[in-house]
């Protein structure tokens, strides 16, 4: 039907379910003056490995979107953080990413532990900001990179 949201409603006609969410960190060296942010290069499944992403990870259902970023952290880079302002899509809203899915991002700064590619990841990198859109990025993630190298200008 021309002129419906996109997500609600199925091509079948069906009624489609809202995208799920991830969340992820854009953990930077300091939330007071960023200078480079922390990157992850996924491990899996095949068709995304190789490619640089922002750690986290779906929302369990009955988890909160916050609770859940944390558990990610922990679970992927052996790390507690302090939350810092969400950096949303230009029209406020999550941002649409692969599968379907939405992201909601946040801004981040490691209180305990030392970032390690515990889980899902081949390598975390520090990148500088004005470096963070030479890597080779998961597709729907350049115009959030963009956008947090806007943010932490
Ligand atoms: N974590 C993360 N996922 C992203 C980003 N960009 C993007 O399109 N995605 C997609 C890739 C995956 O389809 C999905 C996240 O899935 P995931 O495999 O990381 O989630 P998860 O850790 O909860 O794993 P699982 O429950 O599916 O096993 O979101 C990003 O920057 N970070």
């Amino acid at each position: 039907m021309s002129g419906a949201a996109p997500d609600a409603e199925a091509a079948d006609g069906t009624a489609a379910q809202p995208r799920r969410l991830v969340v992820a960190a854009a953990i930077v060296d300091s939330l007071d003056r960023p200078t480079s942010m922390l990157c992850a290069r996924r491990s899996a499944p095949a068709a995304l490995a190789g490619k640089w992403e922002l750690p986290g990870g779906k929302v369990e259902p009955e988890e909160s979107p916050v609770a859940a970023l944390h558990r990610e952290l922990a679970e992927e880079l052996g790390v507690q953080v302090r939350l810092g302002p969400q950096v949303p899509a230009d029209d406020g809203a999550d941002w649409p990413i692969l599968d379907h899915l939405r992201m909601r991002v946040w801004l981040a700064e490691i209180t305990d532990g030392a970032a390690a590619p515990l889980q899902d990841h081949a390598e975390l990198r520090w990148v500088g900001r004005e470096a963070l859109e030479d890597l080779d990025w998961l597709e729907p993630d350049r115009p959030i990179v963009r956008a947090l190298r806007d943010a932490t200008a």
